[in-house]
């Protein structure tokens, strides 16, 4: 059975990663999975749901059998402009060479003892020589890579399967920070990160605004007219919806995770008559041809990605910032909420960037008696959909129009929480 990891310090320097082939091997995404002590074969008892547990039970690089094990001699620590590559430690299988545990045909069986957590762990403070780990949903080649990296120059962009993986990757440690895109100019908002936002313990530090450039990408040799499918992720199929029609490709149209891992299904499935939907990098990484390029149906295509940390930065009032939150309202303000918290906002002069509502799960509808009294004399039980309102406004936290501006935003809601306040992407498009 084929152990599959990457082990290389800086994803983009692996040879493995740049030019796979159904033999080689690179980064694969950390993959989602439900954690089970009792499963797990580092289970002792109360000791075996710490962080290094979880990462073994988390991290399997691969469908068919290598279980990682992230090797922290030193904990995790980090600057965000970049760092020492060779201080890192990567990820390792049990200290083994994969490839000739592949040729030995063994099952890899992990061996790797909880590390205890030390002072370093708990400290946010960073330390030269590490660099940062970003977590993003995709494979090398996505446009969230090219986010991350845009974000923080120089970090160690980590692959995770799914959005929430990379939440949890940012949660347990395994990650410094997360870059999840949240809205596309053309596809609209990414709800699930609104929804996720909402569950997992990580705060919003920054933005970054990202041209999507796309191309259609085929086998070298395979042409247009041979096609008979395109795959990729379902915002990038929905950014050249009528580009794809216009090129007379009025073929099937398959949702895949992301639009790096679209392009690497084409090539090691050997598919002639598939094309994806995907990046440049992407047809450079995995060796496709770029059949079109620039196929999003708006040449302004831009897609906002957020940056996750545990922890919090400290508001500033020097810079522009924006403050994201997101409140429910209090039952007995009925729907005068949402009017009333907007102009909290407006009466001191705040701009809002942004709103967003997503059904309020444990508490759907509301229901609204008597609704006949202002309703032409038809009596009855009004119903209502219960939101979750997402907001972002440009202040920083540390204004005082600000500060007095959430509290009074709290006198009609039950639930208020800010998500982030941080400094806006200003840099030139
Ligand atoms: O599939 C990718 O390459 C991604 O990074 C995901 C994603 C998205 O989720 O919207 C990011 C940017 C583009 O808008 C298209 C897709």
């Amino acid at each position: 059975m084929a152990a599959v990891l990457a082990t290389a310090t800086t994803g983009h320097k692996s040879i493995r990663m740049t030019v796979p082939s159904a033999k080689q091997t690179r980064w694969s995404p950390i993959r989602r999975c439900v954690y089970r002590p009792e499963a797990s074969p580092l289970f002792h008892g109360a000791v075996a749901s710490n962080r290094a547990d979880w990462q073994s039970a988390c991290a399997i690089l691969s469908s068919k059998a290598a279980i990682v094990s992230w090797r922290h001699r030193q904990r995790p620590q980090h600057h965000d402009a970049g760092g020492d590559a060779g201080d890192h430690l990567g990820p390792v299988v049990n200290d083994h060479d994969s490839s000739s545990a592949a040729t030995a045909g063994l099952d890899l069986v992990p061996v790797q003892l909880p590390q205890p957590l030390t002072v370093a762990d708990l400290s946010p403070a960073p330390k030269h020589g590490f660099q940062l780990r970003v977590a993003y949903q995709g494979v090398p080649g996505a446009y969230s890579e090219a986010a991350a990296t845009k974000a923080y120059p120089n970090c160690e962009p980590i692959p995770c399967d799914q959005f929430e993986v990379a939440f949890q990757a940012v949660e347990f440690w395994v990650a410094d920070r997360a870059v999840l895109p949240v809205e596309n100019s053309l596809g609209g908002s990414i709800h699930r990160n609104y929804d996720l936002l909402l569950r997992h313990r990580v705060h919003i530090v920054g933005e970054v605004q990202l041209p999507v450039h796309l191309c259609l990408l085929a086998l070298p040799g395979v042409r247009k007219e041979e096609l008979t499918r395109v795959i990729s992720h379902p915002q990038a199929l929905s950014q050249c919806e009528h580009t794809l029609t216009a090129l007379g490709l009025n073929v099937a149209r398959d949702a895949f995770d992301d639009t790096a891992g679209a392009a690497e299904y084409v090539v090691a499935n050997g598919l002639q008559d598939t094309a994806a939907i995907a990046s440049a990098r992407a047809a450079e990484l995995y060796g496709l041809e770029v059949l079109a390029d620039g196929i999003q149906d708006d040449q302004g295509n831009m897609t906002r990605f957020v940056m996750l940390a545990r922890e919090p930065i400290v508001p500033r009032a020097d810079r522009p910032f924006k403050t994201s939150i997101v409140f429910v309202a209090r039952h007995r303000e009925g729907t005068s909420v949402l009017s009333k918290v907007l102009l909290a906002f407006a009466i001191r002069d705040i701009g809002l960037t942004k709103i967003e509502s997503r059904p309020h799960r444990q508490r759907p509808i509301r229901k609204e008696d008597e609704a006949g009294s202002s309703g032409g004399g038809v009596a009855g039980t009004a119903k209502h959909f219960e939101y979750a309102f997402y907001v972002d406004f440009q202040a920083s936290l540390a204004e005082p129009r600000a500060q007095n501006a959430l509290a009074e935003v709290q006198e009609f809601t039950s639930f208020l929480r800010v998500l982030g306040s941080y400094p806006m992407d200003m840099t030139p498009i």
